[in-house]
């Protein structure tokens, strides 16, 4: 990946200038210049999903110098450099690689000369027979009764992927309950354990170092609370699951390298579900389902590869998000999905996004000072939403683009909450664009019999001024197929975006820090001396807990 800094190429000095178009002109004139801006400005993946993003201060002209940034700093040779398995992570020295874990085609992807196919293809297809014996029963735990219950220990990556995957498609989940524990905070343990049985119990220690401090103190409390219950270390074997790159940690733990699904360096933790992080999701949805949700991101990531850029949604969603934070001032953006089930979203696509692009090095080694990298990424589900901190969205003073995401079709089709539902999801981009004007305001009030003279006050509070902007991902239903594509594309749009930025997306030494600093407080905690070590704050504070403890 070459070092480019964006702001140096000549489509980014034009859109400096073009953006003052932008000072004057509303989304609102915007439509009305443009009777056809839906068809223009939205795209369709499959006929599954329509991503529209009409509703943004965007021009043919942006569009056309956003795509110029774009192969200014060599985007098409990055996707290449990607889906062939250049190292591109350059930090780290690794390849990039989670489409090969969903390379449906099966065509080689060569990494330091092998195909990493084969090995891709063993690890499904171990993945596939155990998740057949768990969920048929014939799995037995340690008093031969069948499993029931099934938890996932992990953090970061290794937890919130599997997670969120698994609440979304939980239309698809078959009889096991699915647990997922990462907190090191002792409760979130405690509280699961409360639920489950140790004879039916399976607990999937999922990470990928197998050293991350909090799931192995968690998998530590597991096997001690399984262990007080059957007594014989032997039985580990038939309630503990290993995903993880490091056989070395695994076997150190006691579990059996038979049950280790193992998955490879070249897989980023943030992009791990497609790998054997992903046990718990086939273990709740069956490996088809799994399959299927492979297919979705093989797609997807097809498209990407090869759509040309007009029509390449993973990319025009990366352009337009850099425009609006780049360009037109926003520092965040929030994913608002109108779907309980995808409830996991936003949180997800924050580990996504913040950690793949939060980074203010350049590829060049230095501090990057002339322009913003990754944006805030937050988000509920909407209405929730709507009735927490839309309100800030509307009518605050600072510049929130948002993704609305819903499902044409429910899973549970209940009178008419659905129509409702996505009723406030139409209504709220709509708002967001066009706003309420002071004449319309006024209006209102006439109509409900005021004089003006006596609501004037009121007025302004009660106008929107819109043009805030949104895109629009209307999915048919989400299955396992089109939620694979789905988060393919997130993937893909952080993917874009950190090319542009000029940064390295694949590592994640900012989390680095705070471990080294827990690890040296760690043996201070442990005995009541007065500790003198650290910064007045961190010594009052530390103290302070010693007292109270
Ligand atoms: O899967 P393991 O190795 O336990 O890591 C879990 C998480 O740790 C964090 O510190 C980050 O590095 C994440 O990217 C990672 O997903």
């Amino acid at each position: 990946m070459k070092n480019i800094n964006p702001t140096t190429t000549s489509a980014w000095q034009a859109l400096e200038q073009h953006k003052a178009n932008f000072a004057q002109t509303t989304i609102q004139q915007l439509f009305s210049q443009q009777p056809n801006r839906f068809a223009d400005y939205s795209l369709r993946f499959n006929n599954e999903i329509l991503v529209d993003y009409s509703k943004n201060n965007i021009n043919q002209e942006t569009l056309k110098l956003l795509r110029q940034l774009a192969q200014e700093c060599s985007l098409a040779t990055a996707i290449e450099a990607m889906f062939t398995g250049e190292k591109i992570n350059r930090t780290e020295d690794r390849a990039v690689l989670h489409t090969a874990l969903r390379n449906r085609s099966n065509q080689p992807i060569l990494v330091d000369g092998k195909d990493v196919m084969p090995d891709v293809n063993d690890v499904l297809a171990k993945m596939k027979g155990f998740c057949q014996r768990v969920i048929s029963g014939e799995w037995k735990g340690y008093t031969g009764k069948a499993i029931t219950d099934v938890v996932n220990i992990g953090i970061g990556g290794s937890d919130l992927g599997p997670y969120m995957v698994t609440e979304a498609l939980r239309p698809y989940k078959n009889h096991l309950t699915m647990h997922f524990v990462s907190n090191v905070d002792g409760t979130h343990i405690a509280e699961t354990l409360k639920k489950v049985n140790p004879e039916t119990t399976l607990f999937l220690i999922a990470s990928k170092t197998f050293t991350t401090q909090e799931t192995m103190t968690n998998a530590n409390s597991a096997r001690d609370w399984f262990l007080n219950s059957a007594k014989d270390e032997s039985q580990v074997a038939k309630h503990f699951a290993a995903l993880s790159t490091n056989a070395t940690e695994v076997a150190k733990f006691g579990i059996d390298t038979d049950n280790m699904f193992g998955f490879w360096d070249w897989v980023g933790g943030r992009y791990s579900l497609w790998s054997a992080i992903g046990l718990s999701i086939a273990l709740s949805i069956g490996f088809d389902n799994f399959e299927a949700l492979l297919s979705g991101a093989h797609e997807m990531d097809k498209h990407f590869r090869t759509a040309p850029i007009e029509q390449n949604i993973p990319a025009t969603l990366a352009l337009v998000g850099l425009w609006n934070t780049s360009f037109l001032g926003a520092q965040t953006e929030a994913i608002l999905p109108y779907d309980q089930y995808l409830h996991r979203f936003a949180a997800y696509f924050q580990q996504g996004n913040m950690e793949s692009n939060g980074k203010y090095v350049g590829r060049d080694g230095k501090a990057i000072t002339d322009y913003q990298t990754g944006p805030i990424i937050w988000g509920e589900p909407g209405t929730n939403g709507q009735h927490a901190f839309y309100q800030l969205i509307h009518q605050g003073t600072s510049l929130i683009p948002c993704d609305f995401i819903a499902p044409a079709q429910t899973h549970n089709p209940l009178a008419d909450h659905h129509e409702k539902l996505l009723s406030n999801f139409f209504a709220q981009t709509e708002a967001l664009a066009f706003g309420k004007t002071k004449q319309e305001v006024e209006a209102e009030f006439v109509k409900a019999g005021k004089n003006l003279d006596d609501v004037k006050d009121i007025v302004p509070f009660k106008v929107f001024t819109g043009n805030k902007p949104t895109n629009s991902i209307l999915v048919q239903k989400i299955t396992p197929f089109s939620l694979g594509a789905l988060i393919a594309m997130y993937e893909h749009k952080i993917f874009v975006q950190g090319v542009i930025f000029n940064i390295f997306s694949f590592d994640q030494w900012g989390v680095e820090l705070g471990k080294q600093l827990a690890n040296r407080i760690l043996p201070e905690l442990k005995d009541s001396e007065k500790v003198t070590s650290h910064d007045s704050s961190t010594n009052g504070l530390i103290n302070q807990f010693k007292a109270w403890r």
